[in-house]
């Protein structure tokens, strides 16, 4: 078996889903995590392929950017999608969420950069809270047709893992509540209840990210 070894920072974020995928699959791996503030990062930035992480390294061979870090591991691990237009579906729904986080990001820069409370808000009300909306929209649409309650054909892909750990994200900073999603709920309750995922969910470090 090749030595995985995931590098990122101490957070959910970007990496979760695959931590997610090795904890399902029963692979062991090195969860690398890196403490902001204490040079760490720093020092290794310069020799990540893109300068940035999460960074997957199978034996010494490092895979940037984290969909497709978990589009090679759901692909290794049999959680891709069963045919070609389940995987290009699965596809289809990570590219979204990322769609939906590049608008999302804007309000978690100005907060992180100290912008003023007015700007703040209006970033929130005229940019993120429509980006989840019409995201959220379209993944309750997908749920609506599904027979599985899965967001892709009758099994779990990384889309739901992906959706789902950044539902928990977004509960965490008030921008998603439960109750008031119920198909999208019921979407996390299936995933958290698959034994291998729920043991990692009630043991992992509780972070805000
Ligand atoms: N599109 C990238 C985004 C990765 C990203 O934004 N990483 C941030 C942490 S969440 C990072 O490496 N920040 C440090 C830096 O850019 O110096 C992915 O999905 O992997």
């Amino acid at each position: 078996m090749p030595l995985y070894k995931l590098t990122y920072f101490d957070a959910r974020g970007y990496a979760e889903p695959a931590r997610i995928l090795f904890h399902l699959a029963g692979v062991p791996f090195e969860d690398n995590r890196l403490t902001h503030g204490d040079g760490s990062w720093e020092k290794i930035k310069d020799k990540t392929p893109f300068g940035q992480v999460p960074v997957l390294s199978v034996d010494g061979f490092d895979i940037p950017q984290s969909a497709a870090i978990i589009r090679y591991l759901a692909n290794k691990f049999g959680y891709a999608g069963k045919t070609p237009e389940e995987q290009a579906w699965a596809d289809a729904i990570v590219d979204q969420f990322k769609d939906f986080m590049g608008a999302f990001r804007q309000l978690i820069m100005a907060q992180r950069s100290g912008k003023p409370a007015e700007e703040i808000a209006k970033i929130s009300s005229e940019v993120a809270i429509p980006a989840r909306d019409s995201y959220f929209k379209i993944l309750n649409g997908l749920l609506e047709k599904s027979k599985s309650g899965f967001l892709v054909g009758d099994g779990l892909t990384f889309a739901d893992i992906v959706v789902v750990e950044n539902l928990t994200t977004l509960e965490k900073n008030q921008f998603f509540t439960a109750s008031e999603h119920p198909k999208l709920s019921a979407l996390r309750e299936k995933v958290h209840a698959v034994p291998a995922i729920k043991t990692w969910v009630a043991t992992r470090p509780d972070t805000q990210f």
